[in-house]
């Protein structure tokens, strides 16, 4: 038998964005929709003509309302979701300029590395936050 996969497919800026503290900016998602109230790395979808990294800037203008440098690329995780399928290309940022806003989630958040362990993240971002402790050991 054959099984026809046909759930959406999302292509997804992320940003991990570091300040001079060695810290983290996540944002908690809002209570309602998909993976509701689930913390993640600011983030969205790519739209036509775009580069990943143009992407990752814009979404956080959009959605935190601060300017970030995108630097290099740290990871691409693809997950399928009961109900969806997401392509995660995570890049390495640094912040600029401007207070980070809840502008499109519930909350937003400076964290370090070792708090990670302590939010409940999408199941995708398991493999993320093993890559950034990896990096984080070799620099
Ligand atoms: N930004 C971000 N998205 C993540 C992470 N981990 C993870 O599984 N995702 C998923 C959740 C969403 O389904 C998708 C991001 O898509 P999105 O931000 O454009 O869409 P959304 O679900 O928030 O809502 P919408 O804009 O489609 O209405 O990727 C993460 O760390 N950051
Ligand atoms: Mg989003």
């Amino acid at each position: 038998m054959t099984e026809i996969s046909n759930i959406p497919h999302k292509i997804i800026g992320v940003a991990v964005i570091w300040n001079d503290e060695k810290q983290i900016l996540i944002d908690r998602r809002l209570p309602t929709g998909t993976m509701a109230n689930l913390w993640e790395f600011p983030g969205g979808k790519i739209e036509p003509g775009e580069t990943i990294e143009e992407c990752i800037e814009r979404e956080i203008l959009e959605e935190l309302g601060i300017k970030i440098a995108v630097r290099e690329h740290l990871i691409t995780i693809d997950h399928t979701y009961p109900h969806l399928r997401v392509t995660l290309t995570v890049h390495h940022c640094y912040y600029l300029e401007g207070i980070p806003q809840a502008i499109e989630c519930a909350e937003v958040r400076w964290v370090s590395l070792d708090d990670l362990d302590n939010f409940d993240f999408p199941e995708a971002n398991g493999e993320i936050i093993a890559a950034l402790r990896k990096y984080q050991n070799n620099n």
